[in-house]
């Protein structure tokens, strides 16, 4: 199977603290956006990699890719992030399978992509994502309410793989409904379809807060 890939990186990284996007910040030397979408680069069934980032920060993000055959786009992106992926996913075109991967995802491995490939061919819509290490609890006003089964939870992540032609109908869908959601499959589900699961690994972190850099560079230290 091919595949098109959509990457958001049109935050403002509000949460890490640092006065600048996350995905430009360098760990070990490299930015963050470039060691996301080397993923992609490495991967011989991806045919193009869409990008959505911020106005200010176009340049610097052209010539980090200028000499990339496969980065196919780079569009601007949008208040949230579902906008981002909106105005990427309006030039996705010639392909069956997209994915959407965060840019604050660094730290993919070839076999999450491997599964999620080989089951989207049959499933259509499929996330990936681990299962949390500590008993649930859902807590209104500091008080338990109840404690999750937790063989029931998962703590997703991205890449998410779609047929294009479901993600296109999902946001569609979204736009009309005005749906706000945190990740693509929340709008598919909204959709009526069914979506699917494979294992991704703890690894697979989204930068977001400044203990994750710490985080990060063990998780490089280890590979
Ligand atoms: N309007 C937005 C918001 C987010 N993103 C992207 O979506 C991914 C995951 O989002 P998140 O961790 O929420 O990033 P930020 O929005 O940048 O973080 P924060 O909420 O702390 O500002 C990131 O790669 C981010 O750049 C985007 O493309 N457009
Ligand atoms: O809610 P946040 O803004 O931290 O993240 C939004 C998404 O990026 C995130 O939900 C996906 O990566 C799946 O976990």
């Amino acid at each position: 199977m091919k595949y098109t890939v959509i990457i958001p990186a049109a935050g403002l990284g509000s949460r890490m603290g640092l006065g600048f996007n996350k995905v430009l910040l360098e760990i070990d030397g490299e930015a963050v956006i470039k060691r996301t979408v080397r993923h992609f680069e490495n991967d011989p069934d991806c045919e193009a990699i869409h990008l959505a980032v911020r106005s200010e920060e176009m340049n610097v993000i052209r010539d980090f890719f200028k000499d990339s055959s496969k980065v196919a786009g780079i569009h601007i992106g949008g208040t949230e992030r579902q906008d981002s992926i909106y105005n990427a996913l309006i030039h996705v075109k010639d392909t069956e399978y997209v994915f959407v991967h965060d840019g604050a995802r660094p730290f993919l491995t070839a076999d999450v992509l491997e599964r999620l490939k080989e089951k989207v061919v049959t499933a259509d819509a499929v996330i990936c994502g681990v299962k949390t290490k500590d008993t649930l609890k859902r807590v209104v006003g500091g008080k338990v309410k109840e404690t999750l089964v937790r063989d029931e939870i998962i703590s997703v992540h991205t890449p998410q793989a779609f047929k294009l032609d479901i993600l296109k109908q999902a946001y569609h869908h979204a736009k009309e409904n005005n749906l706000k959601v945190t990740d693509d499959s929340m709008m598919v589900e909204a959709a009526g379809k069914e979506v699917y699961l494979v294992e991704s690994t703890y690894d697979n972190i989204k930068i977001t807060t400044s203990e994750d850099l710490q985080l990060a560079h063990m998780i490089l230290k280890g590979k």
